[in-house]
């Protein structure tokens, strides 16, 4: 019999490495909550002085940043989100690299992560090549106040590249390029893909069928351990994604369930036992601030009804601070 829930059971697990792991029990909370909480409260800075200096959005933006800003800043902004609910988490079937869409309720989730992101600024965007994960990235950058537009990149060939290139610089300045790599894809889950959640579990097992799922380094059969995602998905991150934090653009990654636990098992530099642990929900966004060489969880950004004023460091509450300035 299919359900639709994937996370409930972990539970526990997720509260006991809360307690034990977690120096950021309140950010966290998003990351280890089943998919029937709800988030509650964030560790959001309260902002802010009216006497911030001024500056116009736009020179806090790429394409609009100045080189002096950037230098001056060393602080960039990461957005982590697994995409929204697809169809085949609707029917509790193993995806893996399988290229569905999201539910009507998944379409949902991304708006709402859009609304929790829309003050934060944007300058690249990295996806998967999977639909679920770039229509995710879509769809909440389409409630972001700045109005850009995500354009894919298509550099698949010479071809592709030429017939997809944009001939207004102005455009280009109100474009966020997004990037997509097969690195951030779901982990392969090789002969389980198609099969339903549930009954594989009464086929093989519980115990084998959660070692499939949750173990660091057992592979589905003919699929990718989360070890084996990790490897190619943490280098893809430290080759492609961490030079353009280091470089001062903020980023958003949309991708899957495990692409992005393996991420988070960098950032966070959990261990293999840790990372097991720990879930992600759908349609969630997480923000890390990038600093000095390194990364600070922040947790989910309120949604439009949880706070009034908030933002998560100076550069970020100034961003905010100026769009309403400009927009409202
Ligand atoms: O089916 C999948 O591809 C993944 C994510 O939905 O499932 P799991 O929760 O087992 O990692």
């Amino acid at each position: 019999m299919a359900t639709s829930s994937s996370h409930a059971t972990f539970g526990s697990l997720q509260s006991s490495y809360l307690n034990k792991h977690s120096p950021f029990h309140k950010g966290t909370a998003m990351i280890f909550m089943t998919k029937f909480e709800r988030p509650t409260r964030f560790d959001a800075i309260r902002v802010f002085s009216s006497a911030s200096p001024v500056i116009h959005p736009v020179q806090l933006l790429s394409n609009g940043t100045s080189d002096a800003t950037r230098k001056k800043s060393s602080e960039s902004a990461l957005i982590l989100i697994r995409h929204g609910e697809s169809s085949w988490n609707e029917k509790n079937l193993f995806t893996g690299c399988v290229d569905v869409p999201l539910t009507q309720k998944g379409v949902d989730e991304a708006i709402e992560a859009g609304k929790r992101i829309k003050n934060i600024p944007v300058d690249i965007i990295f996806s998967s090549h999977l639909i679920r994960a770039q229509m995710t990235a879509m769809l909440a950058m389409n409630q972001h106040r700045r109005k850009k537009v995500p354009v894919i990149e298509h550099n698949e060939s010479s071809r592709a590249q030429e017939w997809s290139e944009i001939f207004s610089e102005e455009t280009k300045k109100q474009s966020i390029p997004v990037i997509t790599a097969w690195q951030l894809n779901e982990r392969m889950y090789g002969e389980l893909q198609g099969l339903n959640k549930q009954e594989t579990a009464q086929k093989f097992g519980n115990e084998k069928v959660h070692e499939w799922r949750r173990s660091y380094d057992v592979p589905p059969p003919n699929g990718e351990s989360l070890e084996m995602c990790a490897k190619r998905a943490v280098a893809y991150f430290k080759d492609q994604i961490e030079p353009q934090l280091m470089n001062g653009k903020n980023v958003l990654i949309a991708a899957h369930g495990n692409s992005l636990r393996s991420i988070i098992m960098y950032l966070d530099k959990l261990t293999s036992e840790q990372v097991i642990n720990l879930e992600l929900s759908t349609g969630i966004p997480m923000l890390y601030i990038f600093k000095d060489g390194g990364f600070i969880r922040r947790g989910s950004p309120p949604g439009p009804t949880e706070a009034s004023v908030y933002a998560f460091s100076k550069k970020l509450a100034q961003y905010r601070q100026n769009l309403d300035n400009m927009m409202l």
